[in-house]
């Protein structure tokens, strides 16, 4: 299978804090890869560097074949990323703020039927501003889709999200997966991992401390639920003395 993110040895430090320690993971083409770990312990830093918004101190990433530090612009044309509130500006129109964001790529998506997808298509005459909390994360999942991405990076992915909208964006989402679409999330919410994600890694205070399925990660633990499992290999005192 064709590997789209491949991520070397990756180690970034914050003056003192280690925020990322020796990483290795690689991610195919079609696979949704989860990134888990406790607030702190370095997804965001992971992903800056093989956005390359970040520079690593050592390690080497690729994504789709590009080094992000040399190649930023081409590889932007094929890569989606859902920002959260407070990137955008929003005294402007959804319609408004969908055409801009087209405007900047080649081949972009045809966002109606994005916004339609994520069950938005009233909201076209809105302002941003006017959105409720979830409606806002539905469409910055959509601006994130806009570019037509090979690969998408979705942060948080269903924050603020009610049952039924969580369940629809799972939905989509795998739907695009089938298309082809590779994503790279981030979520809190085990029950959504264990939905969606076809290989996890489970990050704690910067370092790997779990690389593979979801069922891997239950087997190699004392529970039988993801979630108990999660919280084994993230917590903090049992562990360590293991
Ligand atoms: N710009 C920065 N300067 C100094 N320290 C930073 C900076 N950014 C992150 N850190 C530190 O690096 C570590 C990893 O942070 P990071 O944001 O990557 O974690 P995260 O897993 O994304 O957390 P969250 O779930 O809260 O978003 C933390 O200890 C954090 O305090």
């Amino acid at each position: 299978m064709e590997t789209i993110i491949e991520v070397k040895k990756l180690c970034k430090s914050y003056n003192n804090i280690k925020a990322v320690e020796n990483i290795n993971f690689s991610i195919c083409r079609k696979e949704v890869f989860g990134l888990l770990g406790a607030n702190g312990a370095g997804k965001s830093t992971t992903i800056e560097c093989i956005l390359g918004t970040k520079k690593q101190d050592s390690g080497t990433v690729s994504i789709l074949g590009m080094n992000p530090q040399k190649e930023r612009k081409k590889m932007f044309e094929k890569v989606g990323v859902q920002f959260q509130e407070g990137y955008y500006q929003d005294k402007i129109k959804v319609s408004e703020l969908c055409e801009v964001t087209a405007s900047l790529y080649k081949k972009p998506s045809d966002y109606v039927a994005l916004l339609k997808q994520f069950c938005l298509q009233d909201k076209l005459k809105s302002m941003v501003s006017e959105l409720s909390g979830g409606q806002k994360q539905r469409l910055f999942i959509v601006l994130a889709l806009i570019p037509n991405p090979e690969v998408v990076f979705l942060d948080e992915l269903t924050t603020g999200l009610d049952v039924k909208a969580r369940r629809d964006v799972w939905n989509s989402l795998s739907e695009l997966k089938a298309k082809g679409l590779t994503i790279l999330l981030t979520s809190h919410f085990m029950d959504e991992v264990e939905a969606l994600c076809d290989k996890i890694m489970i990050l704690k205070n910067g370092k790997d401390i779990f690389y593979g399925t979801v069922k891997e990660a239950i087997e190699a633990s004392p529970y039988d639920k993801f979630e108990d499992a999660y919280l084994w290999y993230t917590e903090e005192e049992e562990n360590e003395s293991i």
